[in-house]
């Protein structure tokens, strides 16, 4: 307890506490400071059981060869009690899991440079960090071997590991929305590319002046040729249509009156020009005036969006394709003996479980426009697991797999990358609610550089959160976005109703909406445990909770009205009145 104080703070010196045993009872003094007596208790908590159980006679053997359930049994210590869990939380939002554990941020977790450690892929003694692939239960980690590392972390080690993008060619069409792209565009031509009016009237010379003038031809916007036009006549012209050489200004009709027809009155032979003070080129465009040739059109790194303006900048100036950033090709693969394809007509038998999460992260990849393939779904076995994983890595970029990487003897995802395709694993661990488990990793391939893979936990909420979180970043990242351009947008919102804290940082869905004030308000959807995929209905933003050791215990909520960082997942909606 001393010296994890000392750590936080050097007053710690002063404090004397004592423990020891009275019977068959541990007693143990903290400090009266309710933020001491925390510090306190969290450095030693994880080891009360064990003294508890020393304390009431466990033989200590027994205890270290993994005897440790059945005298928990005996000893009544319920082994996974809520409160156990809430305290393994408790650690492991502060830290306090693993010497290697990092200091925890609050926010969104988007890295903004800084210092940062790496958790390596091998121990300190170079062993892999994953569970054997024997399958045998008892010598399965009894805690995880991977550092607790910050979203922050994370997000840069996703960045530092995903491949650089490829470039290709595409045509200018609807195809490109999306793409980033991979050179800078200048224009080829001019816009427009001859000089055209910008209203119906009279194509005039504009120091000719007011009085009534011949009307000597017509100018239709439609390719042909024009006569030339004389000081003295006029030219009849429509909107865009290229002026006669000569003229230099357009009189709308509405600012003239007919002088004189035809006969029949079908033709005009003589219009009146009323309108005065004409201006050189007034109700004209000036060849390039919109664009010149050897303009910039669009800078590399331009992103080709759905609102359809580079497109149609670059159609405009007769643009046919393009070089843009490839986008990869995402494979979703479901693992877990208890999955079953959502919509299979049988009812479920006892422990089988729908699929939920392959068509949540097919539709999602879909819409975000990239491609997806479906890689199914792959029982827990380690030969059918590596299969399916080989012919995945022979058909896309980025392969997603949901399930199978917690402390399970059935989570083979970890052993299956690390031992079986030698992927290095550069985070298993995650300080997040949800998502703890999340992990990520390069598998070396023959013919291209290492293949990235997201093998995220199995709970439906889980691995839509962090989908968000960290797939979809790498994702952009693959196709060209850079900076902040790769993460979700930011935004404050104000929460509109108390929102509990979490030991971890949570991602509280949300749905937030645009008041008439034209700010954002946040409503949660509800009840936020890691296996609802319910929680992510009608959701369209993250709200970025601090976990509960980041603030301390001076709040354990956030109270509505208050505001808080949100990342944007989805389309924003105004306030229903
Ligand atoms: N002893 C510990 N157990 C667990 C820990 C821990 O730290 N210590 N972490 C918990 C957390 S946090 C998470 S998240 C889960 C993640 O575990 P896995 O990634 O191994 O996920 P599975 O065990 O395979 O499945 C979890 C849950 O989700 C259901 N599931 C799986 N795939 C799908 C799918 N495609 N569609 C719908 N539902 C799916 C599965 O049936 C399970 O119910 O680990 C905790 N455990
Ligand atoms: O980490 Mo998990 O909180 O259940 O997704
Ligand atoms: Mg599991």
């Amino acid at each position: 307890m001393l010296a994890a104080s000392l750590k936080i703070t050097p007053f710690a010196i002063m404090s004397r506490p004592v423990a020891g045993v009275r019977g068959d009872t541990v007693i143990i003094t903290l400090p009266g400071s309710p933020k001491g007596a925390k510090e306190n208790l969290e450095s030693i908590i994880k080891l009360l059981p064990h003294a508890c159980i020393q304390a009431a006679g466990g033989d200590s053997r027994v205890i270290h060869s993994g005897g440790m359930k059945k005298l928990e049994k005996e000893a009544g210590v319920a082994p996974h009690s809520g409160a156990h869990d809430h305290h393994s939380h408790l650690y492991e939002s502060g830290g306090l899991a693993s010497d290697d554990a990092v200091g925890m941020t609050s926010g969104c977790g988007h890295h903004h440079g800084g210092g940062h450690h790496a958790p390596t892929p091998r121990t300190k003694n170079g062993e892999l960090r994953s569970n054997d692939l024997t399958g045998d239960v008892a010598r399965r980690h009894r805690s995880s071997p991977y550092p607790m590392i910050s979203v922050k972390e994370a997000h840069k080690l996703v960045e530092e590991n995903i491949p650089a993008p490829e470039v290709v060619k595409k045509k200018v069409d609807a195809s490109l929305v999306g793409y980033i792209l991979a050179e800078e565009v200048r224009a080829k031509e001019s816009v427009p590319a001859f000089r055209a009016s910008i209203v119906d009237g009279y194509a005039v010379l504009h120091t000719d002046g007011v009085g009534i003038y011949p009307v000597v031809g017509v100018s239709h916007a439609a390719p042909g040729e024009i006569k030339p036009l004389e000081a003295g006549q006029i030219a009849r012209i429509t909107t865009g249509a290229p002026l006669p050489p000569g003229a230099t200004a357009v009189v709308m009709v509405e600012d003239t009156r007919i002088a004189k027809t035809t006969d029949d009155g079908v033709e005009e032979l003589e219009i009146e020009i009323l309108a005065s003070g004409l201006t050189e080129l007034e109700n004209v465009r000036e060849v390039g005036s919109d664009m010149k040739t050897g303009d910039l059109l669009l800078q590399k790194g331009a992103e080709i969006t759905a609102v359809g303006g580079e497109i149609g900048l670059l159609a405009s100036v007769g643009i046919a394709e393009v070089e843009v950033y490839k986008k990869p090709v995402v494979g979703v693969l479901s693992t877990g003996d208890e999955i079953v394809q959502h919509d299979r007509a049988e009812n479920l038998t006892l422990g089988e479980v729908r699929d939920s999460n392959r068509p949540t992260l097919l539709a999602a990849i879909t819409a975000r426009g990239f491609e997806a393939v479906d890689l199914g779904i792959a029982k827990d076995q380690p030969g059918t697991l590596e299969d399916v994983l080989k012919d995945a890595l022979s058909k896309v970029d980025v392969i997603i797999t949901t399930g199978g990487v917690s402390m399970g003897e059935k989570d083979l995802l970890k052993p299956t990358i690390e031992r079986t395709f030698n992927g290095t694993i550069h985070f298993g661990r995650v300080a997040m609610k949800p998502g703890k488990p999340t992990t990520f990793a390069t598998i070396p391939t023959q013919d291209s550089a290492p293949k990235p893979i997201f093998s995220l936990p199995g709970n439906p909420a889980s691995a839509t959160v962090t989908f968000h979180l960290f797939v979809l970043p790498a994702l952009r990242q693959l196709a060209g976005f850079i900076g902040n351009d790769i993460h979700l947008a930011k935004a404050l919102v104000t929460v509109e109703e108390d929102l509990v804290l979490d030991p971890r940082p949570e991602y509280h869905r949300a749905a937030i909406r645009i008041d008439r004030s034209g700010g954002l308000v946040a409503r949660s959807t509800g009840g936020q445990r890691s296996s609802r995929i319910g929680s992510m209905e009608a959701a369209n933003a993250l709200l970025c909770l601090p976990g509960l050791s980041e603030v301390g215990d001076k709040r354990t909520r956030v109270p509505r009205g208050d505001k808080v960082e949100a990342l944007i997942i989805g389309d924003l909606k105004v306030l229903d009145v």
